[in-house]
């Protein structure tokens, strides 16, 4: 009998998890094994908020391989030398793992597999994580895709997602080899306890996360096209966070969906189906183009004027004292439960860099740090759609009011009630713009900004004119070139 090491990472789940499929097809005994590794992970390490989550989800995952006789092997280091280390102790001729497609990653990834190849052994990866894998799909010219549209209609006209496959009620352990360290070396929980919110929200985990897909094929699913930009509502399926870590395979979610098709209706299925596409669009965007983790895509706006973030104004965005409801409604769903609906970090993001006029990578530097679903690809395109500077974006000079968008996807005010608890006596016209009556303000929410940090109309003005400033800065340079 030989062994395999089978190296977890953004794969945290025993079903439908192809590196482990072959493990056992194999014949191998097998060798489940964690690396924290953050130095390696370059750009798409990860954040505060997704190292609590990260916690937990590796104490579930050790909790399903006990259950089939085997457990989870934790390490702390360089992955390639400590994957090495393991093999050689264990006597493992095989390490066998699901690709992630972060930039810094793959190019660790790909030295990995060199050197492991080099030491003798037999060492295969798998695609876990996508519907197609970023190279899978090409334009007519043989190139990446930039933008969306034609990515989709691509997509569904090569539509056969992978079937599922359970795992085995038994995983053959290898005994020898060295145990590993314990789940609280690799110091993953904030010390300040700020985490502790969060649980009441969510369970990661495999089990958590099959919970999760089956409560919205029996609720949201339902309703999906038309509340999925309803922030007062449930109306998504909140699985960012356990795709992100791959404790559902996205084909065992498009299954399950696509499985309601005839209770639900067309519309809804597809509109969700499509939020799957851009996630591999933005997977594909960041490989293609990995310079846009840190860089605009659209180069025209490294000539860009954007202001240098004051810290207390900067401050006052992060915890939601901006003085816009909505705005602050959901910086304080993100600081509590880690997470904030998707029309809502639109809106966010437009007023960072519109009306504040920050550089879309100090919103996203903060997304990272605090959303449980931080993902260097998603967090990557969505930044720079909003601010203009990406594929496919949202132009810049469409500056989201926030007063309006309150208005249309949150009508009674309900979100920003829940959030701000502090406003929620303010009849219903006010809660988005309470600046407009502020002595009923003051009343009811004394502690509250009585005016936005940057007044709407101001920003919105200023945002516009950098704007013009780049676009004729960029004529004069061509004529005069
Ligand atoms: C500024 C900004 C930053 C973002 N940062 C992240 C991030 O770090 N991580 C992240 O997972 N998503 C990010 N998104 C995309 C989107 O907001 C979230 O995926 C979505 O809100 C998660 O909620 P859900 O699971 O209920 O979504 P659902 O509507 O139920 O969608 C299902 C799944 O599709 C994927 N998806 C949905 N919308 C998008 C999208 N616009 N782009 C890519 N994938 C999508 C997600 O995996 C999501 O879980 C960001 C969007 C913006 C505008």
């Amino acid at each position: 009998m030989a062994a395999a090491i089978v190296w977890f990472r953004n794969d945290l789940r025993l079903d439908d998890n192809p590196a482990l499929e072959a493990a056992l097809d194999a014949g191998h005994d097998i060798i489940p094994v964690y690396v924290h590794d953050p130095d390696g992970e370059g750009n798409a390490a990860a954040g505060a908020a997704s190292n609590a989550w990260l916690a937990r989800s590796l104490v579930a995952l050790d909790a399903s391989l006990r259950e089939r006789g085997n457990w989870l092997r934790l390490f702390v280091g360089h992955a390639g030398p400590t994957l090495a280390g393991v093999a050689a102790a264990a006597g493992a001729t095989s390490v066998f793992w699901n690709r992630r497609y972060e930039p810094d990653v793959e190019a660790r990834d790909a030295a990995i597999k060199r050197a492991l190849r080099e030491d003798g052994l037999e060492v295969e990866s798998f695609n876990g994580s996508t519907l197609f894998e970023p190279w899978a799909l090409k334009t007519a010219a043989g190139g990446p895709y930039r933008v969306f549209t034609p990515f989709y209609r691509s997509a569904m006209a090569r539509w056969s997602p992978s079937a599922c496959g359970d795992a085995p009620p038994r995983i053959p352990p290898w005994e020898s080899g060295p145990a590993g360290v314990l789940i609280d070396q690799l110091r993953l929980v904030p010390a300040t306890g700020w985490d502790r919110s969060f649980w009441a929200h969510w369970t990661p985990g495999e089990a958590g996360a099959r919970a999760a897909l089956d409560s919205f094929v029996e609720g949201a699913l339902h309703a999906y096209a038309q509340d999925r930009d309803r922030p007062d509502r449930t109306g998504t399926s909140r699985l960012s966070p356990h795709l992100h870590f791959g404790e559902v395979a996205v084909w065992r979610v498009v299954d399950a969906v696509e499985s309601e098709r005839g209770r639900v209706g067309d519309a809804h299925i597809d509109a969700y189906r499509r939020q799957l596409v851009w996630r591999d669009f933005a997977t594909q965007l960041l490989h293609h183009f990995p310079h846009t983790a840190e860089r605009d895509l659209d180069p025209r706006f490294e000539r860009f004027e954007w202001t240098r973030a004051r810290r207390h104004a900067l401050e006052r965005w992060r915890r939601g004292r901006t003085g816009v409801p909505i705005i602050d409604a959901g910086m304080r769903e993100l600081w509590e439960t880690g997470w904030m609906h998707g029309r809502v970090r639109m809106i966010v993001a437009s007023y960072l860099c519109k009306h504040m006029r920050v550089h879309w990578r100090t919103g996203a530097a903060w997304f990272r740090e605090t959303l449980l679903d931080a993902d260097l690809a998603n967090n990557t395109m969505g930044w720079q759609w909003v601010a203009g500077t990406g594929a496919d974006a949202a132009p810049y000079f469409r500056v989201f009011n926030p007063v309006t968008q309150g208005v249309r996807f949150d009508p009674r005010g309900d979100y920003v009630a829940r959030w701000l608890p502090e406003l929620a006596a303010l009849p219903v016209p006010l809660r988005h713009a309470p600046w407009r009556d502020p002595t009923q303000l003051v009343r009811v929410a004394p502690g509250y900004p009585s005016t936005p940090l940057v007044d709407l109309a101001e920003g919105r003005d200023a945002a516009l004119l950098a704007y013009r400033r780049m676009n004729d800065a960029r004529g004069i340079h061509e004529s005069g070139s």
